[in-house]
């Protein structure tokens, strides 16, 4: 969809997640390249393809922010299981963090490639087609190393790396993520349609 250009956005943009980790990166990455606000919805966790989804939830954000909004999805996706469990979140990505020995359940194949795919959306407001940005990283399924704080990340290590996304100093996964990749093209498109914002004092 083509951006309008200097488009003046009604709102400052509000970043809708439940996720307080994913909200420290995204303030981390961001800095203050992008003004935005957050706010914690509880959004239904729909299932399916990763896009759809991220679009889903931007529509339903925007639909409630009544402004505009940013979501994310995001997802591990096993090579060997075809991109599963992706947008299908099965609670076997926990049950893998939480008892290392299921990660045998991957042992059965030779493949323990992977990637982390991170897609946000960005609805302009409620009526508004959203517009999707997706970010991935390479790597491969281990057994759990380092922090047990944020989801799947003691078990993925990233291409070229030796350390599981937990092991890696913050500053560092920021750089390489999923959410880095994606979160650099959401940059380009605010830089390159020339939003302005009405900034809010708070
Ligand atoms: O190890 C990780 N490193 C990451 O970088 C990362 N980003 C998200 N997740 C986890 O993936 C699941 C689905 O995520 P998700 O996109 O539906 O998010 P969510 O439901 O937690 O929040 P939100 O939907 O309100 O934004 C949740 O269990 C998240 O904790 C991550 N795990
Ligand atoms: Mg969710």
């Amino acid at each position: 969809m083509a951006a309008v250009r200097g488009l003046v956005l009604s709102r400052p943009v509000t970043f809708v997640t439940g996720n307080a980790k994913k909200l420290e990166e995204v303030r981390a990455i961001l800095g203050n390249s992008i003004p935005f606000q957050s706010l914690k919805l509880e959004l239904p966790e729909l299932q399916g393809e990763p896009e759809d989804i991220s679009k889903e939830k931007a529509r339903m954000a925007a639909l409630q922010v009544n402004g505009p909004v940013l979501v994310e999805d995001t997802c591990l996706c096993f090579n060997a299981l075809k991109g599963l469990p992706g947008g299908y979140k099965f609670d076997l990505l926990i049950l893998l963090v939480h008892f290392p020995g299921l990660n045998n359940l991957l042992m059965a194949y030779d493949d323990k490639s992977a990637y982390a795919l991170c897609v946000f959306s960005f609805a302009a407001g409620p009526d508004s087609e959203p517009i999707t940005f997706s970010g991935k990283t390479q790597g491969k399924i281990v057994s759990p190393r380092g922090p047990n704080d944020f989801g799947w990340d003691p078990i993925f290590e990233p291409e070229g790396y030796d350390q599981t996304y937990a092991q890696m100093p913050k500053e560092e996964k920021n750089k390489i993520s999923h959410r880095y990749k994606s979160l650099a093209l959401v940059k380009s498109h605010f830089a390159e349609a020339g939003y302005t914002f009405q900034i809010e004092n708070s």
